[in-house]
């Protein structure tokens, strides 16, 4: 396996020289690569971590539950994200699950290699600032539609979002390429399966989705209006 190309593939170390890619990969960095199976936990709250990880390829779905079993998404992770920088650098910990929602390769590094590399290569520790701004600001972008807007305007929102990072426009529509019930679009959104479904039903009468059981396209038009931001409908 060639470590190098692999490096080469994660966000935070894209644009580095050759030259500087070949010095990461002579510290050893890399702990190992595992191809993990869909449908596989791999990591809970009560999961020991082993640094921090790296996607390579694959997704992964990001959730917490609370006493009665209630999910509530929070976010996919696919081929370039980072995760467990909590943990490994004692910022506390979120009490999440992970789980890979297809065949999913994931690389560790252990937190000190990291921090090393951090330290001797300050745009790397720029690029990982950056992921993490990045996740905030769709953090805020969450709750900004959490606690401004209807229903509808969230659905739509939420399923151009996914179009954006997970969409292939097939005839007028961005098939999202992810597997998403009812169930699991309420999931994200902190609502109930059956208003989902309302709406679900509604935007399919308008030509603005196209659902089946194996997928949820979202019309392109949609996708590149720009919703008014004072809409709550
Ligand atoms: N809201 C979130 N969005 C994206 N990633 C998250 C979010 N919350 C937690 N994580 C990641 O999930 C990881 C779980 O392990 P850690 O708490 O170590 O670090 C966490 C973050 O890397």
């Amino acid at each position: 396996m060639n470590k190098l190309w692999y490096l080469s593939q994660i966000s935070i170390f894209e644009e580095m020289s050759q030259e500087e890619m070949r010095e990461i990969d002579q510290l050893d960095t890399i702990h190992h690569f595992n191809w993990i199976t869909k449908n596989t936990l791999v990591q809970t709250p009560e999961s020991t971590r082993e640094g921090l990880y790296f996607v390579k390829e694959g997704k992964l779905r990001l959730y917490k539950l609370n006493d009665s079993g209630k999910q509530f998404t929070l976010g996919i992770l696919t081929k370039g994200n980072i995760f467990g920088e909590l943990n490994s650098f004692s910022f506390g910990t979120s009490r999440v699950y992970i789980e890979t929602l297809e065949s999913s390769l994931l690389c560790t590094m252990f937190e000190p290699q990291f921090e090393r590399l951090m330290i001797n290569r300050p745009q790397l520790a720029l690029k990982f600032l950056k992921a993490l701004s990045d996740r905030l600001k769709e953090r805020e972008d969450q709750l900004e539609q959490l606690a401004l807007h209807g229903l509808r305007k969230r659905v739509i929102h939420l399923l151009s979002t996914l179009s954006e990072k997970f969409g292939v426009i097939q005839d007028g529509y961005a098939l999202i390429d992810l597997p998403l019930s009812h169930q699991e679009i309420a999931n994200m959104l902190g609502a109930s399966r059956e208003a989902v479904s309302g709406v679900m039903s509604e935007l399919a009468k308008e030509g603005v989705v196209k659902t089946s059981r194996l997928s949820v396209q979202l019309a392109v038009t949609i996708l590149e209006e720009n919703i008014p931001q004072n809409s709550t409908h």
